[in-house]
């Protein structure tokens, strides 16, 4: 269903010579080395992030009624209430370096009023709650991966060339945990975190309802789009789509935090080869994302302890991936700068 070319390392010898042949000791720029590598195989020999887009998917989640957030879940259409009016974490970084920020209704628990901004991708009014019953059809399944590839398309052809992706949902972290264990065949207590920040007694019952719907759906985890039915949320299944949208294009994806990171894992799982489009953008607070990491051979940009979501840490990592295309293009040569060849 998409069309997914793998990245070509047909230049990577050469790309590598410019790098070393920039004016700086070999390596002296660290990880924005081989990040600046990754952007010139996948942005050309002059790599520059044009238009970065944001897109923020929001979605309500059945298993946020049992309790499992610090939140209740009307939070959800409050907070995209916030960011349609600029308040909240992801819009002053974005407003601070320079994302289009797109906020999209995946299937919150009742539709934004129409003169909000948000664009409408709705899936369904909430999930099921997973431990109860499947999340969604396959068929919401497909409509949602296609809704998250047009979304990005949409962008691409006002002139992105680098997508950054985040949510908004309440209980997400809970899908998100079930996902991943589904997806690793890990157990809820390797998966299930502190979220938003709950209790010691909400964070015990938050891993045995992640726990009974993966016994309930047990035979039915079989494959990441069946995985999603199942125990997934609207908003990871479309930043899935949005990722192999991006790869599609040949784009890449700064990937937030754990939700995303979940998303990510599912793209991944369908087609191996979205892998190399895919920069992840920081480490979160929440304790299962660095197994994640792991598994995707993933060595974030950032580690700043945060755990927000809504794509406040992929948004933070962009004047990174920016300064790694900039010193590529920009940066002299020992040659052009007349400097004596450091290089052994
Ligand atoms: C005010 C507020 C703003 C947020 N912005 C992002 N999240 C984050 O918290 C939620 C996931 O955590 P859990 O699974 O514990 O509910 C998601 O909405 C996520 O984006 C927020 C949460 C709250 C309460
Ligand atoms: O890392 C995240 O994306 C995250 C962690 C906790 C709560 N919300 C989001």
């Amino acid at each position: 269903m998409f069309d997914i070319a793998p990245v070509s390392r047909e230049r990577d010898e050469q790309i590598q010579a410019r790098i070393d042949d920039k004016t700086k000791p070999r390596g002296a720029l660290g990880a924005l080395e081989p990040l600046a590598a990754h952007l010139a195989r996948l942005l050309g020999e002059s790599p520059e992030i044009k238009r970065p887009a944001m897109l923020v998917f929001a979605a309500d989640h059945g298993i946020a009624s049992a309790g499992v957030s610090i939140a209740p879940p009307e939070v959800t259409a409050q907070m995209v209430a916030n960011f349609a009016a600029g308040g909240a974490a992801i819009n002053v970084f974005c407003r601070q370096l320079g994302w289009q920020l797109e906020i999209i209704d995946a299937g919150m628990l009742s539709a934004p009023p129409r003169d909000m901004g948000v664009t409408d991708c709705r899936l369904g009014a909430g999930t099921g709650p997973i431990y109860k019953r499947a999340a969604m059809t396959l068929g919401q399944v497909e409509h949602g991966l296609n809704f998250g590839r047009e979304r990005v398309r949409s962008h691409h052809a006002k002139g992105a060339n680098l997508i950054g992706l985040g949510e908004m949902g309440i209980g997400n972290t809970s899908s998100a945990a079930a996902v991943m264990a589904a997806l690793m065949g890990l157990e809820a207590k390797d998966c299930v975190g502190r979220g938003t920040g709950v209790d010691a007694a909400t964070l015990k019952r938050k891993q045995m309802l992640v726990e009974q719907a993966l016994l309930l759906h047990l035979d039915m985890l079989t494959s990441p789009e069946s995985i999603l039915a199942c125990v997934g949320g609207f908003e990871i299944v479309e930043m899935t789509g949005a990722i192999l949208g991006a790869a599609e294009l040949g784009i890449p994806v700064l990937v937030d935090g754990f939700i995303a990171t979940v998303a990510a894992l599912a793209a991944v799982k369908m087609f191996p080869q979205s892998r190399e489009y895919l920069i992840f953008a920081h480490r979160s607070a929440e304790r299962a994302h660095g197994l994640m990491l792991a598994h995707l051979e993933a060595e974030p940009l950032l580690n700043l302890d945060m755990r927000l979501g809504e794509g406040t840490g992929a948004a933070l990592a962009l004047p990174l991936v920016q300064a790694a295309a900039n010193f590529y293009r920009e940066m002299a040569s020992f040659s052009d700068a007349g400097i004596t060849d450091v290089t052994p």
